[in-house]
């Protein structure tokens, strides 16, 4: 019904030779991906031709960029178009990540224009929306995730947003060894669901795929995956590690 999606995140890590050894390993794992689900890898840009030529040949394994630019081109020095990403044949593009809303003062309004550029060029956001830990304890996080939803994809048409793919990371689970509990994600997720029912519709929803991110290991992928609204996972340190990595997409159910 809809698609249930592993997904790498290799964030800033990596050289082309490392890179390229554990795509060549996540291969040869033989992984069997059964019908609806996929593996996305997220690379570094200079990378991505070679992701992008090593898993050709691999039917639902895919490429993703970590960031676009705003802005269709333009005098914007070091940065990089949706076009750029679509023209080397790049699937995906993770938005929104913390990282950058936190290091490069990403804000809710800038990425609804980075979603925009992404689905212009057909390529697939991943947008990552979550609160810190102060939001938590405060008990605020329906509003404060409610808010980034609303402010980075509710303009867009319903057609335009089968396009996009949601992953939840709460900023206090993300390279910190502390993961939300399956209950904890799959509130989360079912809270996600409900809002974009109401704004897009029940239909829409329910074909909306939801990642999970923040501390997902081997260890613990099979109990978040299995709760109902959580639909695979966004994956950082773990996804540098080939067997981990594989182990994980194995959880998928
Ligand atoms: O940020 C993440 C994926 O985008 C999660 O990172 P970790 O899996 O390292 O906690």
């Amino acid at each position: 019904m809809r698609k249930k999606i592993v997904a790498g995140n290799w964030k800033m890590n990596l050289t082309l030779a490392q890179g390229e050894q554990l795509i060549n390993d996540i291969l040869q794992a033989g992984l069997k991906l059964e019908e609806g689900q996929e593996v996305v890898i997220a690379t570094p840009f200079p990378y991505l031709l070679k992701a992008k030529a090593l898993l050709k040949n691999y039917p639902g394994f895919y490429v993703a960029a970590q960031n676009c630019h705003s802005e269709k081109s333009g005098a914007f020095t070091g940065e990089v178009a949706a076009e750029m990403l679509q023209s080397i044949g790049v699937d995906y593009v993770i938005l929104g990540h913390s990282e950058r809303r936190e290091y490069f003062q990403e804000s809710n309004e800038m990425l609804a224009r980075k979603i925009d550029q992404a689905l212009a060029n057909g390529i697939k956001p991943i947008f990552c929306c979550g609160e810190p830990l102060a939001i938590r304890q405060a008990e605020s996080q329906n509003d404060y995730v409610a808010a980034q939803l609303a402010e980075s994809l509710y303009h867009l048409t319903a057609e335009q947003f089968s396009q996009v793919v949601i992953a939840y990371e709460p900023i206090w689970a993300i390279g910190t060894g502390l993961t939300a509990s399956a209950a904890q994600a799959q509130d989360m997720h079912a809270f996600i669901r409900s809002q974009i029912a109401n704004k897009f519709g029940r239909e829409a929803a329910l074909h909306t795929t939801i990642l999970y991110g923040g501390s997902a290991k081997p260890g613990n992928a099979a109990e978040l995956f299995a709760s109902p609204d959580v639909d695979g996972g966004l994956i950082g340190g773990a996804s540098l590690v080939a067997a981990d990595f594989v182990s994980i997409v194995t959880k998928l159910s």
